[in-house]
């Protein structure tokens, strides 16, 4: 049950519908420009009280210890940021691929921004918890923010787009591509200069994608297999990749027929983030 001291709350996928990358700063990251959408489909948070003045962690962690879960993280953060002496216990129920480009570690530790927030009142508003989030990494302000968006910068510049309801299905080939490796790589594109005039009307790509093809033969195979029913993409820097429709029923005949070695999943796109959605139902009644 979603009470006010135990309640649960979505952490939504993302996909990069698409992604140029314009150069690389002196810093090391990258100027990017991205399209990014929100799917319903993600890992569930469950947050309630905690008597103890910790955070504890608990359900699908996969391995990962406390101290490197962004879970963790974000609500350490926070409660330091803010001074906060409560604990927090949070269960997670990963359903996201890590490592996949559909951004669960960054959601989840937005949703966790965005929960505490609220359950520990500590009233920070939209810009100070996307910049608190940006610590955390690129991806993070977007889930905070919670509106489908073209990003510049390192993904946290951006201006909000509405886009059509569409059906995805997302296919998993069963590998996990690390985002440090593939911005590090010496044969990234990285020189795509920035569109100009109406986005919709430029060739959209992902500049990651012929280099994640040739280091992860099973992604070149993904995207293959899934020209037999549309065009198809990369997400971020993989190894997700999706095939778009107007209907749920087009996208739902893909996932049932994928070969048994990949996993997948069909989700709608949505303008406004779920989990922003499903905060408001719990706490703005
Ligand atoms: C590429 C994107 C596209 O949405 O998604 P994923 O494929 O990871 O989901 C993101 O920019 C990933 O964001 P996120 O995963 O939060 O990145 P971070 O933790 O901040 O950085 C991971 C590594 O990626 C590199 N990095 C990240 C973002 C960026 N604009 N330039 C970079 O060069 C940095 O070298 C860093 O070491
Ligand atoms: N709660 C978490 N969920 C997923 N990954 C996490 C989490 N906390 C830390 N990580 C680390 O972040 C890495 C990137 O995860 P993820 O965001 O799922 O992938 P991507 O950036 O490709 O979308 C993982 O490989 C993992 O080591």
């Amino acid at each position: 049950m979603n009470t006010k001291t135990a309640f649960s709350v979505i952490a939504p996928a993302k996909l990069n519908l698409f992604l140029h990358i314009n150069a690389r700063r002196d810093d090391g990251y990258h100027e990017l420009e991205t399209l990014f959408t929100f799917l319903n489909f993600g890992d569930t948070l469950d947050f309630s009280v905690n008597e103890a003045p910790t955070i504890l962690i608990t359900g699908d962690t996969k391995g990962i210890a406390d101290c490197d879960n962004l879970i963790y993280k974000a609500a350490l953060l926070l409660k330091n940021h803010c001074g906060i002496s409560s604990g927090v216990k949070i269960n997670l129920t990963k359903r996201l691929p890590m490592g996949g480009g559909v951004g669960g570690g960054s959601s989840d530790a937005a949703t966790t921004l965005l929960a505490l927030n609220k359950m520990w009142n500590t009233q920070l508003n939209i810009d100070e918890l996307a910049n608190l989030g940006l610590q955390l990494g690129a991806d993070v302000p977007v889930f905070i923010r919670g509106k489908s968006a073209i990003a510049h910068g390192i993904g946290e510049q951006l201006v909000d787009v509405e886009l059509e309801q569409k059906w995805y299905c997302v296919v998993h080939p069963n590998q996990h591509v690390s985002t440090a490796k593939i911005f590090t790589h010496p044969d990234l594109k990285r020189d795509t200069p920035k569109i100009s005039g109406d986005w919709r009307t430029h060739k959209l790509t992902n500049d990651c994608e012929p280099l994640v093809k040739k280091l992860c033969p099973e992604v070149e195979k993904t995207l293959q297999w899934l020209l037999k029913y549309a065009p198809s993409k990369m997400t971020g820097t993989g190894s997700c990749c999706f095939v778009e429709f107007a209907s749920q029923v087009q996208a739902q005949d893909v996932l049932d027929n994928l070969p048994h070695t990949w996993q997948g999943f069909v989700a709608s796109s949505a303008n406004v983030s779920p989990a922003h959605t499903e905060l408001a139902a719990i706490f703005d009644q």
